[in-house]
């Protein structure tokens, strides 16, 4: 099945540790989940976070969001344990933090078999290894680390994002080149809706199909920002429609509102229709 048929407006990090946002997280209305043992758990907190996590799956209540774990590093501590952990879990994907080659995704796999691998995109080495990365049987969607890469790249925020552009773009190309899912990096400042809408509007233009998220309070931006708004579905059904008429016609270019609408402008039109129809089936489920 093709990764992307699913939505992945609103992706949202919760802690493994804390059994209230695990269980607030049956009731929220996003797209996917990622289950941290990650940088939300603390040091002290790893191994039980990790029982704490494989009992609330036990108990289930996620479906029909995607579910995915976020692991330790395998150079840790915990990545092993929590590897072989995940194992044991119902979910769809486990998620490698700071990949920095195939070769990480290929230590990984000899551990969890034949589950899908998403990868965090968060260090230089990733940025300039994105296309190995992407082109991993087992990889099936990217997640951008933008703290990591703030952090490594020793950039300063900037509502712009100039300075990780670079980074961006090459995870962008990597993913799309092997249709992947690709997710943008989380934004902070979890109280400042109006700023979380500008950067979700620069991911989605940019081609992103969601945004991570740390918070409850942002799923209703990112769930707006990266859905097809009600002007795109009308002018897709309108591309459609005349684009159908003029080949009936025996022709291969349509105007519509003024411009030129092709067969490849159909495509895009019939993705915009799907992406609107699978989001409407997820509220429906
Ligand atoms: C940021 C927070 C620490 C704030 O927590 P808190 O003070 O508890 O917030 P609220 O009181 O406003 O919470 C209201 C209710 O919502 C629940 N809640 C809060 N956060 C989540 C969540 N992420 N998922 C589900 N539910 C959540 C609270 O439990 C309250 O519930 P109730 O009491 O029943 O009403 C906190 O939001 C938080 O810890 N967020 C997650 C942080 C995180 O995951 N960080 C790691 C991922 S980011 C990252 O690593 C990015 C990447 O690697 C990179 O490099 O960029
Ligand atoms: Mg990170």
């Amino acid at each position: 099945m093709d990764p992307r048929s699913r939505p992945y407006r609103s992706v949202l990090y919760i802690p493994g540790s804390k059994p209230r946002a695990l269980d607030k997280a049956r009731g929220l209305p996003v797209d996917a989940i990622i289950f941290d043992l990650e940088d939300a758990v603390s040091a002290d907190e790893k191994d039980n976070a990790r029982d704490t996590l494989k009992e609330a799956l036990a108990q289930g209540g996620y479906d029909p969001r995607v579910k995915i774990v976020r692991i330790n590093g395998l150079e840790t501590d915990w990545g092993a344990d929590d590897a072989r952990a995940v194992c044991d879990m119902d979910v769809d994907a486990v998620l490698l933090p700071k990949v920095g080659s195939a070769a990480d995704i290929d230590a990984l796999a000899k551990i969890t078999g034949d589950l899908p691998i998403w990868a965090m995109m968060e260090t230089p080495k990733a940025m300039l290894n994105a296309a190995e990365i992407a082109a991993h049987p087992l990889l099936t969607g990217m997640v951008m680390g933008t703290n990591d890469l703030a952090k490594e790249l020793q950039t300063r925020f900037r509502p712009d994002r100039l300075p990780m552009m670079a980074g961006l773009g090459l995870c962008l190309l990597a993913a799309k080149a092997e249709g992947l899912v690709i997710v943008d990096g989380v934004y902070n400042a979890f109280k400042d809706d109006d700023g979380l809408a500008v950067e979700c509007a620069q991911g989605r233009d940019m081609g992103f199909d969601g945004k991570t998220l740390i918070h409850p309070a942002q799923v209703a931006v990112a769930n707006t920002a990266f859905a097809p708004s009600a002007e795109e579905i009308d002018l897709a059904r309108r591309q459609i429609a005349a684009f159908e008429a003029v080949e009936a016609s025996g022709q291969g270019v349509a105007v519509v509102d003024g411009k030129i609408v092709e067969n490849l402008h159909v495509v895009t039109a019939r993705e915009i229709l799907a992406k609107a129809q699978a989001i409407e089936a997820l509220q429906a489920g």
